[in-house]
């Protein structure tokens, strides 16, 4: 199909350096070729081209002043991808290795998964190369108040809701909610993620791990299958991986793995969850920590990974949660985890395998949830954060947690059954991108040329 062609080729030459964007978009064009065979209207309306394009991106540099009086510069990055369905949804990413091209393609994912939802929320994403590591609460805030100081005019409750991402947890988003209510004099919803002291919402910070989780359910019982008694491997530290363990240990699996940057832990018994906790959201320290506890775990540094992957997916589990960042799972890892016997994968990170890993889920037909579905959970309980502020109510846990475990489910199911009306039943990659992509691409042909 030469648009598909075309418009890959067109964003290889704009754009060579944004490798993982030109991954997400390839992945994407590709599983629509089959809809445009049969709906040719979509080209006719030039959806492709347009929605490959963000509808506006900010750079800007933000100047701070670390404890040593020295003033430091990065770059900061929000891109609004998407307006089609509602205001600009999706995270801020603090990490040194982010660049224009990888707040690129995660705010192109969230085009998709956003429509996945069935919520009114459009697509973006922002962030910065900034380093949070080792740095103290008084350089995070000082960071983050110069970090809102640009951002505050470019955002609103009704244009464009960031959140957290990888970096961005609590603290951080008090430190730039409080510089944007300090610059606007607005008290607003203005982010989520929020303190459940001032306008959060019970349930956002479980909410990404849970669904991953919920995911995995619904696929396995799709199959005939529960988690219950399975081993379950998870890397991440952070956010999702958490979550997603406490949920696992909650249903009856067994949550064996977590990592982070610098090493892997594998305890057999099953993660101490308030141990992890501790160590990462507390004391923010190393896995290996976990041994002085734990004798029997075992850690293993990430000097002595496998050259062509990671130790995390080299051990042996039934279900696999990649929650830590992208292109974290090999072609290798793949076949190991298939060879393995893995049967189910849901994935709590953004585009975590490579191309390559997910042709391999593809083709041996396993239980599949790639993160544009099964990671939708958090941005979903952001948009229910969003219906509080504006309703000034704040909802129970068990009616925010029951309305995720629908909103799961619903998503499951769009998937599944779009993957099926295009013939490729088990290809859950498939029905995402086509279901995500319908959404959006029919309102912006009832939205006209905008
Ligand atoms: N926080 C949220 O609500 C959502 C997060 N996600 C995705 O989930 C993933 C994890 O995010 P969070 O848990 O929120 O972040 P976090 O900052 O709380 O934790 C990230 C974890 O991944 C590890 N990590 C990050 N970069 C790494 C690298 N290059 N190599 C090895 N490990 C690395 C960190 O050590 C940490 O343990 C990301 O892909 C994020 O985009 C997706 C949907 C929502
Ligand atoms: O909660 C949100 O708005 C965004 C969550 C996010 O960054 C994601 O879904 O990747």
């Amino acid at each position: 199909m030469p648009y598909v062609h075309d418009t890959l080729e067109a964003l290889r030459k704009s754009s060579p350096a944004q490798t993982e964007f030109y991954q997400a978009a390839e992945e994407v064009l590709e599983c629509l070729r089959p809809l445009f065979e049969r709906s040719p209207h979509y080209l006719d309306h030039n959806i492709i081209e347009r929605i490959v394009e963000p509808e506006r991106q900010i750079m800007f540099r933000i100047c701070w002043t670390d404890d040593a009086g020295k003033v430091r510069v990065n770059k900061g990055y929000r891109v609004q991808f998407n307006s089609a369905l509602g205001p600009y949804k999706g995270g801020l990413r603090f990490h040194p290795s982010v660049t224009s091209g990888t707040i690129k393609f995660l705010g192109f994912e969230q085009i998709f998964k956003n429509a996945l939802t069935g919520l009114p929320i459009g697509g973006g994403k922002g962030g910065s190369d900034f380093d949070p590591k080792g740095r103290s609460d008084g350089e995070i805030m000082r960071f983050c108040q110069a970090f809102m100081s640009e951002l505050y005019r470019h955002i609103g409750p009704t244009t464009d809701v960031p959140a957290g991402d990888i970096g961005v947890g609590a603290r951080e988003i008090g430190f730039l909610y409080g510089q944007y209510k300090r610059l606007t004099g607005r008290y607003e919803g203005v982010l989520t993620g929020k303190s459940l002291n001032w306008g959060g919402s019970i349930g956002r910070k479980e909410a990404t791990g849970y669904g991953a989780v919920y995911f995995a359910e619904n696929m396995l019982e799709a199959r005939g299958e529960t988690l219950a008694g399975k081993t379950c491997l998870v890397s991440g530290a952070g956010n999702v991986a958490i979550y997603t363990i406490e949920k696992l240990h909650e249903l009856g699996a067994i949550p064996v793995s977590c990592s982070d940057s610098r090493g892997t832990l594998h305890d057999p018994n099953g993660i101490d969850l308030a141990l992890l906790c501790e160590l990462k959201e507390v004391q923010r320290t190393t896995l290996e920590a976990y041994l002085a506890q734990h004798p029997e775990a075992r850690y293993i540094p990430a000097g002595d990974y496998p050259a062509d992957g990671h130790a995390v997916w080299r051990l042996q589990g039934d279900v696999a949660f990649p929650c830590a960042t992208q292109n974290e799972l090999t072609e290798a890892d793949a076949e190991t985890l298939l060879g393995n016997g893995v049967t189910c994968i849901s994935e709590g990170a953004n585009m975590p395998s490579t191309a390559a890993a997910v042709d391999r889920f593809l083709a041996a037909k396993i239980a599949y949830g790639p993160g544009k579905a099964a990671n939708a959970g958090g941005v979903a309980t952001s948009q229910l954060e969003m219906a509080q502020n504006s309703s000034m109510e704040q909802w129970p846990l068990e009616k925010v947690d029951a309305k995720l475990k629908a909103i799961m489910a619903n998503i499951h199911q769009q998937c599944a059954e779009t993957a099926a009306e295009f013939d490729d039943p088990t290809n859950l990659v498939l029905g995402a991108n086509i279901a995500g992509f319908r959404k959006v691409a029919d309102a912006m042909i009832e939205q006209g040329v905008c």
